[in-house]
């Protein structure tokens, strides 16, 4: 049987992730998951068959939660994640991989809140990995051997890519594939509102800006897609497409992407310095 797989923290992030992992074939009775709200604990024991525990019920639940974990995840706000070590370190087994998703947390201070030599991994994840098509990547800690690493690998491997890189590309891959849902699902809500400028129903809108986005992102994930000749097939010369591709370029979208995820890397690392300081 597999070891237990401790999800400290499980929200958004925590719970995409958990999804994956079920329908790659992990059993709902291998995963303990600690929330802060009873009413959370319930909604996730009911839909994924978890046993879910509330630390505002129970004071002792995270540090309960680890006992005897092979893997544990943090799942919580960069905010609160230190003093969330701090509060489970000695309930740790000393081989338990500890798995941070958090954006900003550098493996320096994961390690300086949690016993000395346990095996850290720093992660940046995606929602994707809910519906099988995330992207992950891992930095290891200083104690991590090929067997932490390839334990942290397997969390991944079922739901998605999984990228090994040096820490400090964390940011930058946070401001990419971290945050990049979020662009994409921008962009279907802008498409919307321009529908609806057109005077289309807003449901109507709704639909065309959903299932092109979707239909374009299942294009993109067949093996070998790329996106500028999958771009191309769609602007005719001459036609109607090439007239909004030249409007994007004279409003120079790219470069606005660009600031965009300069501005999320660098709020990463503002989070990273503040984190010190306490
Ligand atoms: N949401 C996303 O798309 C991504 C999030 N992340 C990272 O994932 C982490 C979590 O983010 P979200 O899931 O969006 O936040 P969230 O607020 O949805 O989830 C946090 C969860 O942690 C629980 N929690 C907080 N303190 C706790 C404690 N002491 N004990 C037990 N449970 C506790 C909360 O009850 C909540 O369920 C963050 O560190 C973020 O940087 C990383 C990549 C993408
Ligand atoms: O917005 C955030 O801080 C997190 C990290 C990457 C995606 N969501």
């Amino acid at each position: 049987m597999m070891k237990k797989i401790v999800f400290l923290g499980c929200g958004s992030m925590g719970e995409a992730i958990l999804s994956g992992m079920l329908a790659a074939g992990v059993s709902p009775q291998s995963v303990v998951v600690t929330v802060r709200r009873p009413e959370r604990a319930n909604e996730l024991a009911s839909r994924h068959g978890v046993t879910a525990l509330a630390s505002n019920e129970e004071a002792g639940a995270n540090a309960q939660a680890v006992v005897g974990a092979g893997v544990v995840i943090l799942g919580v706000k960069p905010v609160g994640i230190m003093e969330l070590c701090r509060e489970v370190a000695s309930s740790l087994e000393s081989e338990a991989v500890v798995i941070s998703v958090a954006a900003a947390v550098s493996l320096e201070q994961l390690e300086g809140a949690l016993p000395a030599g346990q095996p850290v991994v720093r992660s940046m994840p995606n929602t994707p990995l809910k519906v099988g098509r995330g992207v992950v990547a891992l930095s290891a800690g200083s104690s991590v051997d090929e067997h932490h690493l390839a334990a942290a690998h397997e969390v991944f491997d079922g739901s998605g890519v999984v990228l090994d890189i040096p820490e400090d590309q964390q940011n930058a891959v946070s401001a990419i594939s971290g945050s990049g849902p979020a662009y994409a699902f921008y962009l279907a809500e802008a498409m919307a509102a321009a529908a609806e400028n057109f005077g289309l129903a807003p449901e109507i809108a709704q639909i065309l800006a959903r299932e092109t986005v979707a239909g374009a992102g299942i294009m993109l994930a067949e093996p070998g897609a790329n996106a500028t000749l999958l771009r191309r097939a769609v602007t005719s010369p001459n036609g109607t497409t090439e007239q909004a591709i030249a409007s994007f370029d004279r409003d120079n979208l790219p470069g606005i992407v660009l600031t965009g995820a300069q501005a999320a890397a660098g709020r990463a690392a503002q989070i990273t310095e503040e984190l010190g300081r306490n």
